[in-house]
């Protein structure tokens, strides 16, 4: 495999004024792989996940994508890397379907309507489509989050706590399908503060205070 296959950060950083909060990261997920992020709150892992999103501006750095640069979130989302944000980033007052349909019509996907089915499907919410998401609890609209991120069948998919609300049950189902997403040749980045999706994943890092630590190499 060629050393530019995947999403690669070389020496990034990212401050928000004085506070680093990514201080100097480099690292590469290639195609099939999952690694987990974890450390503790406020040790830059969104803020990681943002900037190799294109959703941050980095002070210093690089984030390339099949060694093709990841400049801004309109670029990125082109080039196929797909945010799960924390917190889910879901328009509250549409249905869950129509926030699975906005960025798949924005990037002129075909065959949305069964895209669309199948995600829900696959996170178990194949009869909630027409709900609101402020009608949703909020483990169902992690779920919906989470589909959302399916539907786009990213080359990169980055997964900001997406298990934090679940049951058990839906944990293993979310993590089964961050895998699928690997098995079909994404890298997949999931930041968490969960042991045991860290243990599922193929490999670990740690943040503290911006700087990253592998607990064990890809
Ligand atoms: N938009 C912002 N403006 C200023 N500071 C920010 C901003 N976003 C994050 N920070 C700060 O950057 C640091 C890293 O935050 P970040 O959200 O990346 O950490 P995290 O590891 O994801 O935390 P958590 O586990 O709580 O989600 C924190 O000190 C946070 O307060």
């Amino acid at each position: 495999m060629s050393a530019t296959q995947g999403i690669t950060a070389t020496g990034l950083t990212v401050a928000y004024g004085e506070l680093v909060a990514v201080a100097d990261v480099s690292l590469r997920v290639p195609p099939g792989f999952v690694l987990a992020v974890s450390g503790p709150s406020g040790a830059g892992k969104s803020s990681l996940l943002w900037a190799l999103a294109g959703a941050i501006a980095p002070r210093s750095g690089t984030v390339e994508l099949d060694g093709v640069p990841v400049v801004d979130r309109p670029g990125a989302a082109k080039q196929g890397v797909v945010l799960v944000p924390q917190g889910n980033g879901l328009a509250r007052v549409l249905t869950a379907r129509e926030n699975l349909e906005l960025p798949l019509l924005a990037e002129g996907k075909k065959d949305v309507d069964r895209v669309i089915d199948e995600a829900l499907k696959a996170v178990g919410l194949e009869e909630s489509g027409d709900h609101l998401v402020e009608e949703l609890s909020g483990g169902e609209q992690q779920r919906v989050a989470v589909a959302r991120g399916l539907s786009q069948q990213g080359r990169v998919v980055l997964a900001d706590e997406s298990t934090s609300e679940l049951d058990s049950t839906n944990r293993e189902r979310v993590l089964e399908l961050l895998r699928r997403e690997a098995d079909r040749g994404a890298a997949v980045i999931v930041a968490t503060h969960d042991p045991t999706v860290a243990e599922a994943a193929d490999g670990h890092a740690t943040m503290d205070e911006g700087h990253l630590s592998w607990q064990r190499h890809l």
